[in-house]
């Protein structure tokens, strides 16, 4: 098989200002041919829009989008595109409860998932390719010549992306996709504990089960999920959820846990990160402690009292980038504050606010200082 690359990059702003590129990846030839454009568009139309994506003969419950958008649909149709949220997730407590003998370690997590994200879109094509923009396109493709990455990731980015992993094993369990034209708009900072290459994962996963000619079982969906990482199950579901396992074990939080600060409000937050990518692998590699364990019965905390669970992973990751400890005593400084720490294995953190003005200005203020945030909530 051959594979064919075009890059396009314009020049990058340097200095506050992130990089805006545009990388394209194509792979050539057409893998399935049974899957050619003239059966795609053949097909019947979807039903809403006339989209020329295939209808598919659902018989499964499959797991129902779960971005709201204006349509209260997670995936929204353009013409004949097919566009999903892929939400940042974010980790308000994380505690280490043991380890694998694979040399995975089992956690127990309450993560939720915040209306900032990536997107992706699906077009119908006469072969598979992907274009990466946004902010963050160059961080998967060009490391050593980024500048918002400043020490090398140990996972190289000669690997796939995960969008085309997920659509190679979404076919490879059965899924029936025609040739697509994946577009990712990366907003997500790449390495980050946003859980941003997971929820890429998921949210391909979730729009092609819903719009394949053959879709797989949602039990199928959740095993490729895990195969493609330990936060891909819980991506997948993109709610609020506690997580067990090495991450791929998932329930939803107690209907009686307040995690708005009001019915139908939601938890106002800013995501900042020093824009120093930090491996997951190697936190847990360098891990010090043996964590605290298990942090039982949550069911009465609110969203604070969750975050005040602790992250285990935060003092190995404030070692191998102490710029972590100065993002959360400066998130802690901003007005409005209510509780700062770190997403999964850093280095990006995030700071719950009582009011939306409040972590507005506080956005403000921290890019002011040269750090990446995000005023948001959670979904
Ligand atoms: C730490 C979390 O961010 C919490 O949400 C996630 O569990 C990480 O999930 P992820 O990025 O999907 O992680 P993966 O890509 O599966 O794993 C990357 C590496 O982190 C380590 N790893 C990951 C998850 C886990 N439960 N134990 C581990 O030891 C393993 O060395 C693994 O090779
Ligand atoms: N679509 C993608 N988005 C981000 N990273 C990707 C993607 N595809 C592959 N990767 C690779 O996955 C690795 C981890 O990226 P990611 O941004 O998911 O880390 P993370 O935010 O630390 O994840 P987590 O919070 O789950 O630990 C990077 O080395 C990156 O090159």
């Amino acid at each position: 098989m051959s594979i064919g690359v075009s890059i396009a990059m314009p020049k990058r702003a340097i200095c506050g200002t992130l990089p805006s590129n545009k990388v394209t990846i194509r792979f050539y030839p057409i893998l399935f041919a049974q899957n050619c454009l003239t059966g795609w568009i053949h097909k019947p139309a979807y039903a809403h829009n006339g989209l020329s994506f295939p209808s598919s003969i659902k018989s499964d419950p499959l797991p129902k989008p779960m971005i709201p958008q204006a349509n209260n649909q997670s995936t929204t149709m353009t013409g004949t595109s097919i566009t999903e949220m892929a939400p940042a997730k974010v980790n308000l407590y994380l505690r280490i409860c043991g380890r694998r003998d694979d040399g995975y370690h089992l956690l127990d997590s309450a993560v939720i998932f915040t209306a900032f994200g990536d997107q992706i879109s699906l077009t119908p094509a006469a072969t598979d390719s992907l274009t990466i923009t946004g902010s963050f396109a160059t961080a998967l493709t060009n490391i050593a010549d980024n500048p918002i990455v400043t020490r090398p990731m140990a996972n190289s980015p000669a690997a796939p992306n995960l969008c085309m992993q997920a659509l190679t094993a979404f076919r490879d369990a059965g899924g029936v996709m025609p040739p697509v034209a994946i577009t990712l708009d990366k907003r997500i900072p790449v390495g980050a504990g946003l859980g941003g290459g997971s929820a890429d994962a998921a949210a391909m996963l979730r729009a092609l089960n819903a719009h394949a000619d053959k879709s797989v079982t949602p039990e199928t969906l959740h095993a490729l999920a895990t195969r493609l990482g330990a936060d891909v199950p819980a991506c997948l579901r993109a709610h609020a959820l506690r997580m067990t396992g090495i991450g791929d074990q998932i329930s939803s939080l107690s209907a009686s846990m307040s995690l708005s600060p009001a019915p139908d409000a939601h938890a106002f937050m800013v995501l900042a990160n020093p824009l120093i990518p930090l491996a997951t692998k190697d936190v847990f590699a360098h891990l010090h402690s043996d964590g605290q364990g298990s942090a039982g019965d949550i069911d009465t905390l609110d969203i604070s009292g969750l975050v005040g669970l602790g992250n285990d992973l935060e003092a190995t990751a404030c070692t191998l980038v102490p710029e972590i400890a100065s993002l959360l005593s400066l998130l802690r400084q901003q007005h409005g504050c209510q509780i700062a720490a770190m997403s999964g294995s850093g280095a990006s953190c995030f700071a719950l606010f009582d009011s939306q003005p409040a972590s507005q200005q506080a956005c403000v203020a921290l890019r002011k200082s040269g750090i990446w945030a995000e005023a948001t909530h959670s979904l």
